[in-house]
């Protein structure tokens, strides 16, 4: 099968049907077929042409790359009584599945018993497409609003027309108001926290009681009931985290698995340095990368040859107020923990509020008000030891998150570095007046420096104040090795400038932050419909769906039409798995995409069994995936872990659209989406609960990341495992 970076290529089948008097007879043309997607010979699930004009049907869909050929017939149905169906005259039509091929035989109907002959001129073309592409394809017909071809190939237009749900019998009987399926969200909560709020709590300052103040140190409370009274036992209960959750214990606490990507620690953090005799002599399995291939190849090669600087790195942000630096360090902070990078994020306005108090005024922002400076950078200067100090103790990659506007206080943290860690500059430039309007509402909205203001022009007038200060001293990065974003989020030429990158960690940042904005828009994550492998509770398996799963098919496309009639587009994605591609059918006016990096976690040699068939015949497995169901791996088939890693093309993509995605795929892979959203530590992705017939909203904002679930109806099965 041919792929690009884990993901599967995609067959794109291109139908036009040609003849006037189809309409005439008042006959619609559809497409059935050997393959799910054009309903396994069932009539009822054939794929309806579009009509294009008077007297052509098109039709364009996409199957997975496969070995069997595609056969398939075009059928007529009666436009009034779809029961009554014509199949075409003739042996099946059968299509290679991995070229690129044109085919033209007419297509013959016997109309009025025979009595009568319907002659359709057809052509057929196929050729082999990334899943890229085809957002592209999709994308592009939008924006221009008239068919548009990729690399030759037309627009992919799937299940479109007003039948669909009722005429063919699919009515979901599903509530019109969709706020009735809401169920309570158990992790990420409705309300968006301020991301400030969020990061690492200011051991120095706790330690060492230095506190003056205040609300923000009433705010951090002592955990007692751990019984550890080590700072990482503080649990932030600040003002505003409505619902969002502060990094608990075992987050802190998380064993990050290196996925060997530039750094020291291959399976824990350590106080073990790295050399490479130590490699040959710890090279016992617990010690060796938890990911194979090139992933743990690049880390293979970086903890050998690379000197130590290197293999530690923090990014400093760099910019004015509201631009979006703690937005972006939270963001970046999650990407490279869901990777498995231990990664923290230290924002010295934490430390400030912890310091000084949270009601300074814009006068203690003056650039010539050197008390105010001096203060500025000891809180700064603190952070930064912290986060030395957490370095040294193994951690990997940290995010130091302050204005550092000026060239003296970045030289100071470069000094403070040396032969520590390498440092590279990520400064956010925004010159969209109507975007820095919105944040600094944004952060007089959020930001504990003003929970107390009971005026909000006020507080607003003070930042603005605040923010001239530091207009006034701004010095932009031109020193080092440094990542601009200039205006990312403004849709209007936006540009990421780099200067002085290299390196595999330092590389995939800027791929990332090149992928990520601000568009809000909803991604829905949701299980296929239930299996009959479900019912039968057996793991794996490419199986139908049940009754109830066929029930939740139609109405998550109900509910799909509901929730987005107002979106100007969006897709669907599935894996290559039947379960997900038939809970899709029913969905009509979305493309379609089929992802490999999307099929369920590969069971290997237990595929096909249930967990009491592995606990008897394979019971060395079964208790080693109780111990580790993380790193685990099946024999001949994937761990979680694996599953992460293939799944990162995939949150890349979900980054990158701007319309809105609905994600039908399985259990393990919807965890490893939920957790990167949803900032779990990785040790918790296996045992994330993901009910069947159940949809997560997530809500990408320009506040952050939202929740919410609708639950259209019970699961019979459930399919938790082990
Ligand atoms: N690259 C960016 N440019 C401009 N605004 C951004 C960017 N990224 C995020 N934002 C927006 O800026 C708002 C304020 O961001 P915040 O991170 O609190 O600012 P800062 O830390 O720079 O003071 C965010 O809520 C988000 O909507
Ligand atoms: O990792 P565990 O908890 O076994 O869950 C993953 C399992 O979930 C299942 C159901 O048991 O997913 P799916 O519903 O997509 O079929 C299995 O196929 C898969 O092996």
């Amino acid at each position: 099968m041919a792929s690009s970076g884990g993901i599967s290529n995609q067959l794109f089948i291109s139908v036009q049907l040609e003849s006037p008097r189809l309409a005439e007879l008042d006959l619609d043309p559809h497409l059935f077929g050997s393959h799910p997607v054009a309903g396994s010979w069932d009539p009822c699930k054939a794929l309806p042409l579009e009509r294009a004009s008077a007297a052509v049907w098109n039709l364009s869909c996409v199957v997975p790359s496969q070995r069997e050929p595609l056969d398939f017939k075009f059928l007529l149905k009666q436009r009034d009584d779809s029961s009554q169906c014509i199949v075409e005259e003739g042996p099946n039509r059968s299509l290679g599945c991995q070229s690129n091929e044109v085919e033209m035989r007419t297509a013959v109907f016997k109309l009025d018993e025979g009595k009568d002959v319907l002659e359709c001129k057809v052509q057929v073309e196929t050729e082999m497409l990334s899943p890229f592409d085809l957002a592209a394809s999709w994308k592009a017909q939008q924006e221009y609003l008239q068919p548009s071809r990729v690399r030759g190939a037309h627009d992919v237009t799937i299940n479109t027309g007003l039948e669909g749900s009722a005429k063919n019998g699919f009515a979901s009987g599903l509530e019109l108001d969709l706020e009735k399926y809401v169920v309570p969200t158990p992790n990420m909560g409705s309300g968006v926290v301020y991301a400030a709020n969020l990061t690492e709590n200011p051991r120095s300052l706790l330690q060492t009681g230095s506190s003056s103040n205040n609300d923000t140190a009433k705010d951090i409370v002592y955990n007692s009931t751990k019984g550890d009274s080590s700072p990482n036992h503080y649990v932030n209960t600040m003002k505003g985290a409505t619902g969002g959750h502060a990094p608990s214990l075992e987050e802190q606490r998380a064993m990050f698995v290196d996925r060997g990507v530039g750094s020291p620690n291959f399976a824990r953090p350590t106080k073990q340095t790295f050399s490479v005799s130590n490699f040959k002599l710890d090279s016992e399995a617990k010690d060796m990368p938890a990911a194979e291939g090139a992933v743990a190849a690049a880390a293979v090669a970086d903890q050998m040859y690379g000197p130590k600087e290197d293999r530690k790195l923090t990014i400093v942000l760099v910019g004015l107020p509201a631009r979006g630096k703690t937005f972006t360090a939270a963001k970046l902070t999650r990407y490279l923990r869901w990777l498995g990078h231990e990664t923290k994020h230290f924002n010295v306005g934490k430390y400030r509020r912890l310091k000084h108090g949270t009601n300074q005024t814009a006068d203690f922002f003056r650039g010539d008000n050197r008390e105010g400076v001096e203060a500025r950078n000891e809180v700064a200067a603190l952070a930064m030891e912290d986060m030395l100090s957490w370095m040294q103790e193994g951690g990997q990659v940290g995010i130091f998150d302050a204005t550092n506007s000026t060239r003296i206080r970045r030289n100071m943290l470069m000094k403070m570095a040396e032969g520590k860690c390498k440092i590279i500059f990520l400064e956010t430039i925004c010159n969209d007046k109507d975007v820095l309007e919105r944040n600094i509402r944004l952060k007089v909205q959020q930001s504990p420096d003003y929970a107390e203001q009971t005026d909000f022009e006020a507080g607003v007038q003070d930042f603005k104040e605040r923010l001239t200060y530091y207009e006034k001293v701004y010095e932009p990065v031109e020193e080092g090795s440094y990542i601009k974003m200039i205006d990312m989020v403004s849709g209007k030429g936006g540009q990421l400038q780099i200067n002085g990158i290299s390196g595999y960690l330092p590389g995939r940042i800027v791929f990332f932050l090149v992928n990520c904005h601000l568009t809000p828009r909803p991604i829905l994550l949701t299980r296929h419909g239930e299996s009959m492998d479900n019912v039968r509770g057996r793991i794996g398996g490419d199986s139908s769906l049940s009754e109830a799963g066929q029930l939740y098919s139609r109405k998550l496309a109900s509910f799909v039409e509901k929730r987005l009639k107002s979106e100007r587009t969006a897709s669907i994605w599935t894996s290559t798995l039947q379960r997900t591609i038939l809970t899709a059918h029913p969905i009509i006016g979305f493309p379609k995409i089929q992802w490999r990096a999307l099929d369920e976690i590969n069971a290997g040699v237990c595929d096909g069994m249930t967990y009491d068939e592995i606990k008897k015949s394979k019971p060395e497995e079964y208790e080693s995936r109780k111990k580790d169901k993380l790193r685990y791996r099946y024999p001949r088939g994937e761990s979680y872990l694996d599953v992460i890693q293939r799944l990162e093309p995939v949150i890349i993509e979900l980054e990158r659209q701007r319309a809105p995605v609905v994600v039908i795929a399985h259990q393990a892979v919807l965890r490893a989406l939920y957790a990167y959203f949803a900032d779990k530590p990785l040790e918790e992705v296996p045992n994330i609960e993901i009910p069947l017939h159940t949809i997560i909203e997530i809500q990408m904002g320009v506040a952050g990341v939202q929740e919410k679930r609708y639950k259209l109806m019970d699961a019979v099965h459930p399919t938790a495992g082990l």
